[in-house]
């Protein structure tokens, strides 16, 4: 099978940070041609052409400072010349430029290309919401995938681990992107929910800006939580005891037993005996390997494994595999 030509449409902070995985990905794996093109839309950068800075010191300059690029993500500054010939097309631009992008490129590009939308955000057209892939996928006619994660993009560049979710409705196109897509620290689980996957991303950052008000006006973390459909989960990462003590431990080598004394003034703690509860629970039915966060946790809490392990656990998961 002839290797696959992929493009990235987008050069901004998550453009680039995905550059570093796409590129070395293409680089590392023959299903893939080793150039991978990507469209910058071209913008001096003190005295210098964007893609110049790019394309010699293999830095993005502007949007992901500090960071080398593979040296074959090439930029490209005509939009026509990057997509020509691709067989996957990325597209990783903020979602208000994304009609102009699809118009120009409308009749160049290959009919049987997969495209994937990094993109958070909605269309507001005149039946109400649609979806950026939606837009693209009408516009273009091609197929259409999603990825969307918790996925920071200066962490990801830091190769920070991380896991992201790729939305693909047909099953010949998941292995292809998720080898194009995963690395060690950028854990990609593959599912048919491409709608609930592509949603959850654009809603998300709404209720970021509502996070961001109660952070302004010194709110607490419960308040901050109010707003989001997974409040508890959002509240106990960032402000509760489990949590708190589950830093404590890693931090400082002492035992859970010993940090609760010291930090909760007799307060307890709810989440190790859980994990010990559900652990009973998952070995009898046999579920274990399907829950390596649960499982990692226990083993950590109760059976002296190190806790410098920790991420061992999610590497592993079976979604991954
Ligand atoms: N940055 C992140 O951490 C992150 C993570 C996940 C998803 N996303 C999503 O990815 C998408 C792209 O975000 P980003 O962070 O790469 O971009 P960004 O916020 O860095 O946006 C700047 C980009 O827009 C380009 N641009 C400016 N004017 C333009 C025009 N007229 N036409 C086309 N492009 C133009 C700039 O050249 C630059 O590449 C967004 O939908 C965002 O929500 C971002
Ligand atoms: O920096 P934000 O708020 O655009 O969020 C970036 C990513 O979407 C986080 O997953």
């Amino acid at each position: 099978m002839a290797a696959k030509q992929v493009c990235i449409i987008g050069s901004g902070n998550w453009g680039s940070a995905i550059a570093k995985i796409v590129g070395a990905n293409a680089a590392k794996y023959s299903t893939f041609e080793n150039t991978v093109n990507m469209w910058v839309f071209e913008e001096m950068v003190n005295g210098r052409k964007l893609t110049e800075i790019i394309n010699t010191e293999h830095e993005n300059a502007k949007y992901l400072p500090g960071h080398q690029l593979p040296p074959n993500v090439v930029a490209v500054p005509d939009l026509l010349d990057a997509v020509k010939g691709a067989d996957i097309l990325i597209f990783v631009i903020p979602h208000q430029f994304v009609s102009r992008v699809c118009d120009t490129i409308k009749g160049h590009i290959k009919t049987d290309a997969v495209g994937m939308s990094l993109i958070k955000g909605v269309d507001e057209g005149p039946d109400g919401l649609k979806l950026i892939s939606d837009v693209i996928r009408e516009k273009l006619g091609i197929t259409m995938t999603v990825l969307m994660g918790a996925n920071l993009a200066n962490e990801v560049a830091d190769e920070k681990f991380c896991e992201t979710t790729i939305g693909c409705k047909s099953k010949a196109h998941g292995p292809l992107l998720k080898e194009l897509m995963q690395t060690q620290n950028f854990r990609v689980t593959v599912v048919e929910e491409a709608d609930v996957v592509e949603i959850c991303g654009a809603l998300k950052n709404i209720v970021a800006v509502g996070a961001g008000f109660c952070d302004g006006l010194d709110f607490g973390d419960n308040t901050k939580a109010a707003s989001c459909g997974v409040a508890d989960l959002i509240t106990t990462c960032y402000g509760g005891r489990n949590r708190k003590i589950g830093e404590a431990f890693a931090r400082t080598g002492k035992t859970i037993e010993e940090l609760e004394k010291e930090l909760l003034n007799g307060q307890k703690l709810q989440g190790p005996a859980t994990a010990a509860e559900v652990h009973q629970i998952l070995k009898h039915k046999n579920l274990l390997e399907k829950f390596p966060l649960f499982n990692a946790v226990y083993q950590i809490c109760f059976q002296g494994h190190l806790v410098k392990e920790f991420i061992t656990c999610l590497q592993n998961h079976p979604e991954h595999m």
